[in-house]
């Protein structure tokens, strides 16, 4: 198929999508649900303020109030909420779906309409068509100042802050700069793992300096139409440059710049353009034009080198999952609006939520809320955030546990002890926290919640404690219930043994026998192969096995208790753990 012919499929399902599109607003428009809290909502159910609900299945349901007016809000779920509604004279409309989404099936139907119809002129533009239309719609919502951020709504990061704060002042006056001569950086990375507020400083930093922000993600650029990637890139810095001074965003810039290993491995073609394009526009502004590129990623270490050079992204700001004192300044950022409980301890939360990120700390209080909102409360509880603490970490709590066994449970309470008791036996300081054989919709049987002791380095005795933490649960499986009765529940387990193991003997030089060399370096430069690691690795973790089979035997009291009371509570708090592991 020539281009040409392409392109016009291109026109018409773009076209296509604009009509369509128009007509999905102005319908949205017509009806004009307004956002209602679950909590209000009940208070007007309370006032006889509600005519009308259309109950269904979906997540959201919509009705009118007596006022004409019309509302959205969460579906409880519960089941007797219909019979609630009843008794409350309120008229229920059961459908299979609320308006919205028989909107949205229709919106759908249309796309996929006119995706077929594409796709039978020609697979490949369809394909780029689909990319395209997505493409379109993020385009729009690119430029977003409408809810300024501060570096007040980012708590923690301190030093990522500091160095960003440097930036603001070049933002405000960049002549000032100019005329000292002096060079500021055009390009700023922020690494870190996910979640923990890359997006929210570099939202800050055009906040603070009260500039424009325009966002785009990495990975809308793989696969698109031929020669779309460079030409985004291009039509994003005109727009920057337009406004003057601004902060560019890249999120997920690993997507665009990925290292180059030879041939394979590395970026396609169109994402080379792409980047290319990128790195041209980051020369081109002049020095003291005022716009910074921000970019993130969670892996740095895979990035090209290109990117790293002088005159690109040559700072480099690491954001880190948050320490303690963080956590408690993120939770109680999160917790401001919120009516906590005075029984609340948000010091305690902080203490039991190591390795949480900043997203999944606002998640957890998010959660809470939900929680107490649903449960018509005056306040958010501990128990609450108890229980929201389980749901972010695990999901949902499974409600109908009807088809679990005795056995499976039985099975499940020795395992996660099992965890528990070895935890507490390698090191006195390792804490446990939390024991739970609730089953989770994600299909998690329990868990054993453990916090080590605060340290900069780990040492070689922590890391084989956490090995035989992590066989913890096998062994008390198998010296409970058989050899041949062990059971799937510890494929996780044995993943991160074989992982931590691999690390200590490939990477840190921490076996003897095994010495000093690091594997990675080997392997990256395809000298040898890593038989001699394998045999030695799994020899080591046969024997940390026995070791573990042995703690596990020496206490069997102990783990016989664990257990029981667990099959009794199905949860257990530290004091709980430490009264039963800790006696003699
Ligand atoms: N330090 C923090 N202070 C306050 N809130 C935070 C912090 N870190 C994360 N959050 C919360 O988590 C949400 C998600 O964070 P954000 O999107 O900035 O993370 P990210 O590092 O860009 O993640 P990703 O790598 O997944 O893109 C924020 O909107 C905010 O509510
Ligand atoms: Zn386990």
């Amino acid at each position: 198929m020539k281009l040409d012919k392409k392109v016009k499929v291109l026109m018409i399902v773009i076209i296509s999508m604009a009509l369509i599109s128009g007509i999905f607003v102005y319908i949205n428009k017509e009806n004009q649900y307004k956002e209602t809290s679950y909590k209000i909502f009940l208070e007007y159910v309370n006032k006889n303020m509600v005519e009308r609900v259309d109950l269904s299945d979906e997540p959201r349901i919509t009705g009118k109030l007596k006022n004409g007016e019309y509302f959205i809000t969460d579906n409880p779920r519960t089941e007797n909420f219909k019979e609630y509604l009843l008794k409350n004279n309120i008229k229920v409309i059961e459908t299979n779906g609320s308006l919205v989404t028989l909107q949205s099936v229709f919106f759908f139907l249309v796309i996929g309409a006119v995706g077929v119809a594409a796709y039978f002129m020609n697979n490949n533009a369809s394909k780029q068509a689909q990319k395209e239309i997505e493409i379109m719609s993020d385009m729009e919502d690119i430029e977003n100042n409408s809810n300024v951020v501060t570096f007040a709504d980012v708590a923690g990061n301190e030093e990522a802050k500091e160095s960003l704060n440097e930036l603001v002042d070049f933002l405000k006056n960049p002549e000032k700069y100019g005329r000292y001569g002096a060079r500021m950086p055009r390009g700023v990375l922020l690494y870190g793992p996910p979640g923990t507020g890359k997006t929210l400083l570099a939202k800050a930093l055009a906040g603070e300096a009260k500039v424009p922000f325009f966002a785009v993600s990495g990975s809308d650029f793989i696969q698109v139409y031929a020669g779309l990637g460079a030409s985004r890139i291009r039509s994003l810095f005109s727009k920057a440059k337009q406004k003057g001074k601004s902060v560019v965003f890249i999120d997920e810039i690993d997507a665009l710049g990925k290292k180059r290993r030879g041939n394979v491995g590395g970026g396609s073609e169109e994402s080379d353009r792409t980047l290319n394009a990128l790195l041209t526009e980051m020369s081109g502004f002049r020095e003291n034009e005022g716009i910074i590129v921000v970019a993130a990623t969670n892996r740095i270490d895979t990035l090209d080198e290109a990117l790293l050079r002088p005159g690109r992204f040559d700072r480099q700001i690491e954001v880190g999952l948050p320490d303690i004192n963080a956590r408690y300044r993120i939770l109680k950022l999160h917790g401001e609006k919120k009516p906590l409980a005075p029984d609340v301890d948000l010091k305690k939360v902080a203490q039991e939520t190591v390795y949480f990120s900043g997203a999944k700390l606002e998640n957890l209080m998010n959660e809470s809320a939900m929680m107490a909102a649903r449960e018509n409360e005056d306040f958010i509880t501990m128990n609450h955030i108890n229980r929201a603490y389980y749901t972010v970490l695990v999901g949902e709590e499974k409600k109908d546990r009807s088809c679990i066994s005795a056995k499976d449970k039985e099975i499940t309470a020795y395992h996660e002890a099992g965890h528990a008791l070895v935890t507490k036996m390698v090191s006195t300081l390792n804490r446990v926290t939390k024991v739970s054989i609730i089953p989770s919709t994600k299909g998690m049987g329990g868990f054993s919640m453990n916090i080590p002791p605060n340290r900069m380095y780990q040492r070689k005795k922590d890391i084989v404690d956490n090995i035989m933490i992590a066989l913890g649960g096998r062994a008390a499986e198998e010296i409970i219930f058989g050899k041949e009765n062990i059971t799937t529940g510890a494929s996780n387990d044995l993943k991160k043994a074989t992982e931590m193991t691999l690390s200590m003997v490939g990477s840190f030089g921490m076996d003897e026998e095994a010495g000093l060399i690091n594997y990675e370096v080997l392997l990256e430069n395809k000298i040898g192969n890593n038989d001699e690691l394998v045999k030695r690795a799994g020899k080591l973790i046969d024997g940390f096995y026995e070791e573990t089979m042995d703690i596990v035997t020496k206490n069997i009291d102990r783990l016989q208790k664990l257990a029981a009371e667990l099959l009794e509570k199905e949860m257990l708090e530290e004091k709980e753990i430490n009264e039963i592991i800790l006696q003699d």
